[in-house]
């Protein structure tokens, strides 16, 4: 039995880190051209680093939830059988235990030099100055993939997506692709697919089941 969990900010929402389009979300405090497209980050560089070192001091200090948990007891039952695509850039489902976890749009503690490529352990307040220790250029920026830019691990995703026999989505809003459009690929493939949410999202129509609530309450017993 294979299964593929793709997470969004929802999973995340009660270990204190905020989700993008809730009614107090990220999006709705900063622009998201500003601090989320290439063009933005080379705008104002700075702005963009003081918003990543603020989201990765929040990581930081959050913990795993009931919902990462249950995942990662969930992956421990079954070996070899679940992966966890996420498009959170937080650490919480590696936290949790999870060892088969896809970040999609990256992650917080990544560093990335624009110059060479090369990814290193970001440090918990990165500067302009950081050097890359592979180039030494001064061209470091967050390990996250940005609107405009195409997500991390995209053929892995396709490959396990067509492969899976259940397909969950759990605490994302369904407005932003390509991650948008798994949960159809998922359907199209023959999945039994299953939508665990605070409330119907944009997608809610491509699931043959879906449970509304908090996520730390919905999965633990979806899970069980
Ligand atoms: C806004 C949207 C319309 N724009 C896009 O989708 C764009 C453009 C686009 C591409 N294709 C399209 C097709 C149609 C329209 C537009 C497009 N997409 C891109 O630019 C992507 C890149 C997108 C990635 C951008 N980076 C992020 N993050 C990293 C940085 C960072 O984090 O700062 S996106 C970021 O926002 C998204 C937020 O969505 P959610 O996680 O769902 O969060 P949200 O707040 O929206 O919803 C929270 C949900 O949780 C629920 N909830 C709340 N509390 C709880 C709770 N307690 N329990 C349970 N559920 C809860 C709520 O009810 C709600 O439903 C996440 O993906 C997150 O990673 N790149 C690309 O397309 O490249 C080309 C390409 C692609 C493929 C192949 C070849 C070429």
């Amino acid at each position: 039995m294979s299964i593929v969990i793709l997470t969004g900010a929802g999973i995340s929402a009660e270990s204190g880190l905020g989700t993008f389009r809730d009614k107090d979300g990220l999006w709705t405090r900063y622009d998201l051209e500003e601090v989320a497209t290439p063009e933005g980050f080379a705008r104002n560089p700075q702005l963009v680093v003081d918003f990543y070192n603020a989201r990765r001091a929040n990581c930081l200090a959050a913990r795993p939830n009931a919902a990462h948990e249950a995942l990662a007891r969930l992956e421990a039952a079954r070996p070899g059988e679940v992966v966890i695509v996420t498009q959170n850039v937080d650490d919480l489902h590696q936290r949790a235990g999870s060892q088969s976890v896809i970040q999609m749009h990256g992650a917080l503690r990544s560093a990335l030099c624009a110059a060479c490529g090369h990814r290193w352990p970001a440090p918990d307040v990165m500067s302009l100055a950081t050097a890359c220790p592979s180039c030494g250029a001064a061209r470091a920026r967050p390990d996250v993939v940005w609107f405009g830019e195409i997500p991390y691990h995209m053929d892995e995703i396709a490959d396990r997506v067509a492969a899976c026999e259940i397909f969950v989505a759990i605490g994302t809003s369904g407005q932003v692709y390509p991650a948008a459009g798994l949960a159809a690929e998922a359907r199209r493939a023959g999945a039994h697919c299953v939508e665990l949410n605070l409330e119907a999202s944009e997608i809610s129509r491509v699931f043959h089941e879906r449970r509304f609530g908090p996520a730390s309450q919905v999965v633990p017993a979806w899970v069980e």
